[in-house]
């Protein structure tokens, strides 16, 4: 299948002599739901920014739903909805005529019902005729969400959708992307937050320091560098972890009553039952086993600063 959105070797580097991208390469399949996962001044709102013609890439070329994002700039645009982090709209003009402008914008034929669906499942409509000066923070947000909207786009950007969000927005923001999706929709977010990579995205991109590490299926990531943990309760605290025990390289927590061994769940051989042979000579008794997945969360933090500690 055609990709909704091709990025080819996209290189930004600001006036200032920042490379904030570095030869990016994407692809994007249509409906699906990607999250471009990095820590604070990775480039996700650059990568972004080109995309959507805000910002002119240094190198390399971007295709939006067919058409080319430079030389076809305008087409291309029509495509795409964003959702910026902060709100710059008029504050001073009702939430139904901004919305409904926003549509004209794009050249888009009046269509009410169409708005008010959009308006009703964000639960706007009641808001329509306040000015949105006068709105909360989170009812403003929806309604940069129903701007983005307004004109159908097939590919919609969130930028850090859930930055300053409470969670019932959080909740239905989520709820409104699956619904997007169902109905065709591409979904491309930028987040900082594993959980919403983790609820949301069916791929997940891993961008740091301009570079787009790797890019993956979520449940593939997840099982493919998911490491394991088991946390042994210890009948008896100890003070030090014995030498005999060096090769599992365990932790002493909870003021010394619980050791923690990571290890990899896809390797042949976990070290676990050697561990437990190991504790029984030695004598050591412990009252529970616990093991758990790592998150999303652990594997980001890994690569970050397996790739920070390798640039080093
Ligand atoms: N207009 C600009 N001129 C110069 N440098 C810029 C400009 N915009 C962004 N940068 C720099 O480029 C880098 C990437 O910024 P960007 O906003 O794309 O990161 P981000 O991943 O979106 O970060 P955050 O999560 O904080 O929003 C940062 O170091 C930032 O300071």
């Amino acid at each position: 299948m055609q990709p909704i959105l091709s990025v080819r070797g996209v290189s930004k580097t600001y006036a200032s002599g920042h490379q904030a991208l570095k030869s990016v390469d994407l692809d994007i399949a249509p409906g699906e739901i990607f999250a471009l996962l990095g820590p604070n001044g990775a480039g996700k709102t650059t990568l972004i920014s080109t995309i959507c013609g805000l910002v002119t890439p240094s190198t390399g070329t971007i295709r939006v739903a067919g058409h080319d994002a430079l030389r076809d700039f305008r087409a291309a645009r029509r495509t795409i909805g964003l959702v910026p982090q902060e709100l710059s709209t008029d504050a001073f003009e009702t939430v139904l005529a901004t919305v409904r402008f926003s549509r004209g914008l794009f050249g888009y034929a009046r269509d009410d019902a169409y708005i008010e669906r959009v308006l009703r499942d964000l639960s706007l409509w009641e808001k329509r005729d306040a000015n949105i000066m006068e709105l909360s923070g989170g009812m403003k947000r929806r309604v940069l969400i129903a701007k983005a909207l307004a004109h159908e786009p097939r590919l919609l950007f969130l930028d850090e959708p859930s930055a300053g969000v409470d969670v019932s927005l959080r909740r239905d923001m989520w709820k409104l992307v699956h619904r997007l999706r169902e109905g065709g929709t591409t979904i491309i977010l930028t987040t900082h937050y594993i959980e919403e990579a983790e609820e949301m995205a069916d791929r997940v991109g891993v961008i740091n320091k301009g570079e787009l590490l790797l890019v993956e299926e979520k449940t593939a990531l997840m099982r493919k560098l998911g490491k394991r943990e088991m946390v042994i309760a210890l009948v008896e605290p100890m003070h030090s972890v014995p030498p005999d025990l060096s090769e599992w390289h365990l932790a002493l927590e909870d003021d010394g009553h619980k050791l923690r061994y990571v290890f990899d769940a896809q390797a042949e051989r976990t070290g676990i039952p050697s561990l437990l042979r190991k504790l029984a000579d030695m004598g050591i008794g412990f009252k529970d086993l616990d093991t758990s997945k790592s998150s999303l969360e652990d594997i980001f933090v890994d690569l970050v600063a397996d790739r920070s500690g390798a640039a080093a």
